[in-house]
């Protein structure tokens, strides 16, 4: 459905570049998440699949049509791409209703198709209303029914929920994506922020230095991260030196790279004696009271630093840690 073949973008004639080599589909349906540190490429890699940016080299496709290449271009008004960015975009002197009017303006249905986005989005009774007279989360989702009143092939959702508080932000996901799934749409979805992107996409693309370095099931992407920057990018992750095997006693392929996620660092006794297979003993140089757990800081008997959380209440000053050798995560790098 959206065939990305071998795109390249470089904003400073080759000397560096946003996006390196990247290919990708998507079926028709899908939910895809794009996910990476800041500057690895995300708002690059959407720009140019709505044509705001002409890619140096490869192609988009978008249902069997060149979108994109290095000899074709189609303007973004007519790509079937709907967009829906981090700043709300809605035209402050349109109402809600004009708003969503403007992109469907040669439509013979208009005002009924118009009308019926806004019930879709649960604004029925706002389209008479400005912008400025509507909450962030409201105008987002005029934002969305504005983007998806042409009825696009691709919806792309650049960091959509980023200007708002925790509580809206997880109730406007849920609402966001519930309204997507009603549709069918196929979506692009760009976040830094790997709990959206987990709660809500089939699968997650995964950019470092703008290349792709995964692209799997969210369930995949945290038990078997292709590396550390993946690992680290799903929770606290920590690599397994020199320094950690030694105090760990856990001598491991040296070819490899290997890491543990903090939260697999066990702590309390009984898990020590039932679950683990290399133990050592830390000094507790921090105690940070986290609601109904403790985050605890670690010293070894090596000088390596580690944090833990546990629920236990009774922490001596110095204690035993552990981990089982299931839980290394090993990649090649
Ligand atoms: N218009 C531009 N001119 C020059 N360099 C740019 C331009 N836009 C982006 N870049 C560079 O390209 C790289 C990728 O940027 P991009 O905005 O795509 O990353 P991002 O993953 O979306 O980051 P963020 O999460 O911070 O928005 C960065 O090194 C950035 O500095």
């Amino acid at each position: 459905m959206l065939k990305i073949d071998s795109l390249s973008k470089s904003y400073d004639k080759g000397k560096n570049y946003a996006l390196q080599d990247v290919s990708f589909e998507l079926k028709s349906g899908d939910v895809c998440a794009i996910v990476g540190e800041s500057g690895s490429g995300k708002t690059t890699l959407v720009r140019l699949i709505a044509g705001l940016e002409r890619p140096d080299e490869g192609s988009i496709s978008l249902s069997g049509k060149v979108l994109s290449s290095v000899d074709q271009f189609t303007q973004p008004e007519k790509r079937k791409i709907g967009l829906v960015f981090q700043e709300y975009a809605l035209f402050p002197h349109l109402t809600v209703l004009e708003n969503i009017l403007y992109g469907i303006a040669k439509q013979k249905d208009k005002k009924e198709r118009a009308q019926e986005m806004l019930d879709l989005v649960g604004l029925s009774e706002m389209g008479g209303r400005y912008p400025h007279q509507l909450s962030g989360g409201q105008q987002q989702r005029v934002a969305l029914a504005r983007a998806l009143a042409p009825n696009p092939s691709l919806l792309i959702l650049d960091e959509p929920f980023s200007n708002l508080d925790t509580m809206l932000r997880t109730q406007l996901r849920s609402q966001v994506f519930e309204i997507i799934e009603k549709t069918g749409v196929t979506v692009l979805f760009v976040t830094h922020d790997t709990q959206d992107a987990l709660s809500v996409a089939d699968e997650i693309l995964i950019l470092q230095n703008g290349k792709v370095v995964q692209k799997d099931a969210a369930s995949n992407l945290y038990v078997k991260p292709n590396n550390l920057y993946v690992a680290s990018l799903f929770g606290n992750t920590v690599r397994i030196n020199k320094d950690l095997q030694n105090a760990f006693h856990c001598p491991l392929n040296e070819e490899c790279c290997h890491a543990i996620r903090n939260e697999k660092i066990k702590v309390n006794p009984d898990e020590l004696t039932t679950d683990c297979d290399y133990i050592t003993t830390a000094e507790v140089i921090k105690k940070i009271a986290l609601g109904d757990a403790v985050q605890l800081v670690l010293k070894l008997e090596t000088g390596e630093k580690l944090t833990v959380t546990t629920r236990d209440k009774n922490i001596a000053d110095t204690i035993n840690i552990g981990f089982n050798s299931k839980d290394i995560l090993e990649f090649n790098e």
